[in-house]
């Protein structure tokens, strides 16, 4: 029996800054940004917008499109990094949003939770529900991603930021992509790109605020959460460099595949923390897994990162990148980084791709090598179904990123500075947050959200 996606749906920061401007705001060379790490876009939170307000619209579009029933929902699990609440899961907020939309009680008995494991948490949710639906084929789940990938103004990882969501149904027999029993796993426990609790004292905060009288009952020193990571940037390129290498072997193994593995996939779509990540990373694994051998086993370390920097600028190396990586890069580009959701985005856009070029894609094989910093990789493998043309009819993923409203770069920093009162844009047939109430002693206390029509 086939197990995968059926259906998929997404939603996004509908507001962007052009690279250009965030890179002469910088002063950092346009060209590096934009033909170096392939962006051009970079989507950004409007004031009613978070993780919870992204997965709920990624769902509820999800629901309506496919006039999914909700009582024949087992599970929703939600993939993020991006979690508001150390107790309370977005999934739980998912499913109070659903049931005021849907009817009350019409998810009473399905099951849901958040898997957090950095940018890989969705991928680790898509597993499990597959696992699900293969000792439950009647039964179908639901798998949310949904980020909000913040970095500090000025940092190296500002112009790759990005946010928003994808929503996928999780079924037997699925109409877009079943994926194959194989999966292998490469895991190490590292520092690359985390985000830490920090301490911080009651001074620290009055002295940021109007002397609130709400901040009185504090105590001395409390634990915050910050939504931007700690990161080593060269670091987390080495352990994705390292972490996908050993996976994709460990893949090739468990498949006891003789000859180069990448040649037997139509298209790859790898974890993109910015579009041009995959091309960047996945020179080294195409040159040792090639057949001519281009990358002898006792070459010296030197002559090693040599060789594959040639590799990298060989002419068979870019044309391999546009055939199999280029599709999955395009919506990248437009947007930035989803976190749990980039590689989904990158699947969708790779479909959408060849959707808009009317490609026939049926029966090929997708391959697929996930990253979560911390640090694990997964590679896994797919192969794309007959109707999968007609799932993704209503998706509109490039006509969609095309009616994204640019800010300028001034509207930019006061929304990162949460300085930014009204919404830049005016919501319509959407999930928004209404208001934040502040309960002693919670530092943000619990959050409210409704929907626009
Ligand atoms: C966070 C996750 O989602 C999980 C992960 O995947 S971890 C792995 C990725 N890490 C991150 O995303 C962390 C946050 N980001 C960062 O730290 C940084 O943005 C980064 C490490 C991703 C990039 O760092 P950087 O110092 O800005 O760029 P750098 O690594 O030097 O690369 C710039 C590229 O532009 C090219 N370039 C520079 N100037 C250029 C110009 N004028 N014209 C064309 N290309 C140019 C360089 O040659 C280089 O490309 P190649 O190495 O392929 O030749």
């Amino acid at each position: 029996m086939k197990t995968g996606i059926d259906a998929i749906s997404f939603d996004v920061a509908n507001i962007h800054l052009p690279i250009k401007t965030l890179a002469i705001a910088r002063n950092i060379e346009p060209e590096k940004l934009e033909k170096g790490l392939g962006l051009l876009k970079m989507t950004f939170p409007d004031v009613h917008q978070d993780a919870v307000v992204f997965g709920a619209n990624a769902l509820t579009k999800l629901i309506i499109d496919n006039k999914i029933n909700l009582n024949e929902i087992s599970r929703i699990y939600v993939g993020t990094e991006s979690g508001i609440d150390s107790s309370k899961p977005i999934a739980s907020y998912l499913i109070s949003l659903m049931e005021q939309k849907f009817g009350e009680d019409s998810l009473a008995e399905c099951d849901v939770v958040d898997f957090t494991f950095a940018c890989i948490g969705g991928v680790d949710a898509l597993q499990n529900c597959l696992d699900f639906v293969k000792l439950n084929p009647t039964k179908k789940a639901i798998v949310v991603t949904s980020d909000f990938a913040k970095y500090d103004l000025n940092s190296g990882g500002e112009y790759t930021q990005g946010a928003g969501a994808v929503a996928m149904l999780i079924t037997a027999n699925p109409k877009i992509i079943a994926f194959d029993e194989n999966w292998a796993t490469s895991t190490k426990g590292v520092f690359d790109f985390f985000k830490p609790y920090r301490t911080i004292s009651k001074e620290e905060i009055t002295q940021n605020t109007n002397n609130d009288s709400w901040f009185d009952n504090l105590e001395a020193e409390i634990e915050i959460h910050k939504d931007q990571p700690v990161f080593d940037g060269q670091y987390s390129n080495q352990c994705y460099m390292d972490r996908t290498r050993n996976a994709y072997f460990s893949f090739k193994k468990l498949k006891n595949a003789t000859e180069t593995l990448y040649n037997t996939w139509h298209s790859i779509v790898m974890h993109l923390p910015y579009s041009f990540q995959g091309r960047r990373m996945l020179s080294e694994i195409y040159a040792l897994d090639s057949a001519e051998k281009i990358i002898a086993d006792d070459i010296a370390p030197a002559d090693y990162q040599t060789k594959i920097k040639e590799v990298a600028k060989s002419e068979d190396y870019k044309t391999f990148v546009t055939e199999k990586l280029q599709p999955a890069e395009l919506a990248s580009s437009l947007i930035g980084n989803l976190y749990t959701g980039s590689i989904f985005m990158g699947l969708l856009s790779t479909l959408a791709h060849f959707y808009d070029t009317n490609k026939e894609v049926a029966g090929t094989k997708f391959g697929f090598l996930a990253y979560g910093s911390g640090s694990k990789s997964k590679v896994f493998e797919g192969t794309i179904q007959p109707e999968w043309k007609s799932a993704l009819e209503n998706v509109k993923l490039f006509e969609n990123l095309a009616e994204s409203v640019e800010i300028d770069f001034s509207t930019y920093e006061s929304l990162h500075k949460k300085e930014q009162k009204q919404s830049v844009r005016t919501p319509k047939n959407e999930w928004v947050l209404d208001r934040i109430e502040k309960e002693i002693p919670v530092l943000i206390g619990a959050r409210y959200y409704k929907w626009i029509d």
